[in-house]
């Protein structure tokens, strides 16, 4: 079903967004951000490749990992987004990137260097929602959960479309992300667009102001179906309106083989378990069956 992202009469507001400021001196509850030169660098990376050639692009396209092109990662089935994904079997699946170390030196370094940072505000950001659930602060440390976390990065770039919301083209299609969250970090274009409240009819979208340095921390569905509701996950989408823009998403999720089950403190007698417990990798596999495009159609590219 392809969900508009407008608020009816096709222009979304910008929102002044309930905003937690990560960084702030309450060492309880603040996250270290990444510094402002080492993000400036990644962007730099990110751009780097995306202006290698496409045929050079295309070496990269392995099942679900590394390069995809426009229209492979189908996240509202009638609409599109770009990015880089997971893999199955593929023996390149234990490299921790699929990048391009000849043509671009210094890559993968960086990349891999960003995922690292990205893992500790992850965990960070998971002992907030720990808190805001009245657990342990280290209830998703576990080794099953956190501790040895799926991740997943995707650098993303919308190529300077026009979004046209009522014929179905978005940049990115209105959808929520799988897992636990995300962490999207944002150019200074604007064009992700959100729906707090995914139930109302019509829906009301509104646009996020891009904050320069900033994470904007997506709740996943995974999260929403172990807290039983109490979180929602975040319908967002983006709306291109001509820039080139770039973005880097930055997924996790607990282990393959962690149990995804109602959290204690999400349950009462009134307020039963919606959902049955599902193994992680299970939950992951349906959605990303779910979502991906046939990538039979880049054969030909890889031949
Ligand atoms: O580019 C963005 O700002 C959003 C990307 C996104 O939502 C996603 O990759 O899941
Ligand atoms: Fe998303």
């Amino acid at each position: 079903m392809a969900t508009q992202i407008t608020n009816g009469d096709g222009a979304a507001s910008v929102s002044a967004l309930n905003c937690i400021d990560l960084s702030s001196s309450d060492t309880h509850r603040s996250v270290s951000l990444l510094k402002q030169e080492f993000m400036a660098e990644v962007f730099d990376q990110s751009r780097r490749l995306f202006e290698l050639p496409l045929s050079a692009k295309m070496e990269l396209n392995k099942n679900y990992k590394g390069y995809t092109p426009y229209l492979d990662h189908r996240l509202d089935h009638e609409n599109q987004v770009h990015g880089i994904e997971l893999q199955e079997d593929d023996p390149e699946a234990k490299k921790p990137f699929y990048g391009p170390p000849d043509v671009l030196p210094g890559w993968t370094e960086i990349m891999e260097e960003y995922h690292r940072q990205c893992l500790e505000v992850a965990k960070s950001v998971g002992r907030l929602v720990a808190l805001a659930l009245d657990l342990d602060i280290h209830f998703f440390d576990k080794p099953e959960m956190l501790g040895e976390a799926i991740q997943t990065l995707g650098l993303l770039h919308y190529d300077g479309q026009v979004s046209d919301p009522a014929n179905g083209i978005f940049g990115a299609g209105a959808h929520s992300d799988f897992g636990f969250i995300t962490l999207l970090a944002i150019d200074e274009v604007v064009g992700l667009q959100i729906c707090k409240d995914k139930d109302a009819k019509p829906q009301i979208w509104e646009y996020v102001p891009p904050i320069k340095g900033s994470f904007r921390v997506n709740l996943g569905d995974m999260l929403e179906r172990w807290s039983n509701g109490v979180l929602k996950s975040t319908l967002h989408g983006v709306a291109g309106n001509g820039q080139d823009r770039y973005s880097i998403a930055y997924f996790i999720e607990p282990s393959h083989d962690c149990l995804v089950e109602c959290l204690p403190t999400c349950k009462s007698e009134k307020y039963p378990p919606k959902f049955p417990a599902i193994l992680c990798q299970t939950y992951l596999r349906q959605r990303y069956y779910d979502t991906y495009a046939d990538l039979n159609v880049y054969r030909e590219h890889n031949n």
